[in-house]
């Protein structure tokens, strides 16, 4: 992914040209002064990553997002990091993987670690993959962000304090969906309510989804990470392969277009992503731009559930591949050929080994 995608083709000539250029007597007169500011613009620009100006007491970690389904965690990540990376839709327990984020500017670096839910009452061997990964993805973090639904707080919240309690790592409250509270000042007994029940480091109020008291919760977690330097490249936002976020992005497509007719055990294997660099077709003699092409299976678990993937005269499955290419397209920055396949995989949710092969 480049975050300059209109840097020239000859750019490393140009960036030695403009770095040597910014070596000026700063007596100079005002339109040398306006070239400098320039040349000092596009030098920084063009710099190398993590060569940015760092605050001296720079602060970084691992910060984990922890909450019940549904709270809107993935969309908090999301919308901290201004970027979809993450997966979100209106069914609960979308996400299965542990995603890192970064988030970084001059002062800190928050490197997140987006788990699903921990549940209880839960057979299914998948549940238990997830509360494994739940509990895992807290070794290590420096700081939790517990997240709640504004309107309730529920027995799974509470279980889920209680793990957290056993620990001793330091916990935000954050206090999701407040745009929805219809009394704004309703939000004040709860803070007051959640103060008295747990030693939280702070509580913080946000609509994840409407980008609400989103810098001043930036600036909690901030003041609660340790000083030490950037973790990851500042300039890297995932850690997650392309792979990896292809299979989501469909993922996502179908649930949003199948709606509840899915369940949310349905998985999406990537078989091939194949980068194809810009060239000439030796048939034609025309040239053809850079290409990725990418192969998918989507694993059901019944023949019915294949169907509504599908879609009537196959729709659904062409307006998923439609919609995920897109999205592909802007995220990797680059054009991309999907194709799509549906499978039957029955019952897979409910074996560990079956589970295990497609990299849970
Ligand atoms: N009104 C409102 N809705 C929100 C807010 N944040 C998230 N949502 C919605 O809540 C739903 C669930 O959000 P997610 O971000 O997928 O929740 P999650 O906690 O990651 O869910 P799991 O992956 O199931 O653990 C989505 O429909 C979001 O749009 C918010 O601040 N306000």
């Amino acid at each position: 992914m480049s975050n300059h995608p209109d840097v020239p083709s000859n750019n490393e000539d140009s960036t030695q040209n403009m770095i040597e250029n910014t070596d000026v007597d700063t007596n100079a007169d005002s339109v040398e002064d306006i070239t400098l500011e320039n040349d000092l613009a596009i030098e920084e620009f063009f710099a190398p990553s993590g060569s940015a100006q760092l605050a001296d007491d720079f602060r970084s970690g691992y910060v984990a997002i922890v909450g019940r389904p549904n709270v809107g965690k993935s969309t908090l990540m999301n919308h901290l990091l201004g970027q979809k990376l993450s997966i979100t839709s209106r069914k609960p327990q979308t996400t299965r993987h542990r995603i890192h984020g970064i988030l970084s500017n001059h002062e800190m670096q928050a490197v997140f670690v987006d788990t699903p839910g921990i549940h209880r009452n839960e057979v299914r061997a998948i549940n238990e993959r997830m509360n494994k990964a739940a509990v895992s993805a807290l070794v290590d973090v420096d700081l939790v962000l517990f997240v709640v639904d504004s309107d309730q707080w529920r027995d799974d919240d509470l279980l889920t304090l209680q793990k957290l309690g056993e620990t001793d790592l330091t916990i935000v409250l954050v206090i999701n969906k407040s745009d929805t509270l219809k009394d704004k000042g309703s939000v004040l007994p709860l803070i007051e309510t959640f103060n008295e029940s747990f030693d939280f480091a702070d509580i913080v109020p946000v609509s994840a989804l409407k980008n609400q008291n989103l810098d001043r919760l930036q600036e909690v977690i901030a003041s609660h990470l340790p000083v030490a330097a950037p973790i990851y490249d500042t300039e890297q936002i995932t850690d997650r392969s392309e792979r990896f976020l292809a299979s989501e992005i469909i993922r996502e497509k179908i649930m949003r277009s199948a709606g509840d007719e899915v369940p949310y055990d349905l998985t999406v294997q990537i078989d091939a992503f194949k980068d194809e660099p810009a060239h000439t077709d030796p048939k034609t003699g025309r040239p053809r731009k850079a290409c990725t092409f990418i192969d998918a299976t989507i694993y059901v678990e019944r023949s019915g559930q294949k169907a509504i993937v599908i879609g009537d005269k196959g729709q659904r499955i062409k307006q998923v591949g439609m919609d995920a290419r897109k999205d592909m397209e802007q995220l990797f920055n680059k054009k991309i050929m999907l194709t799509l396949w549906v499978k039957v995989k029955r019952g897979w949710s409910d074996d560990e080994r079956a589970l295990t092969s497609l990299g849970y």
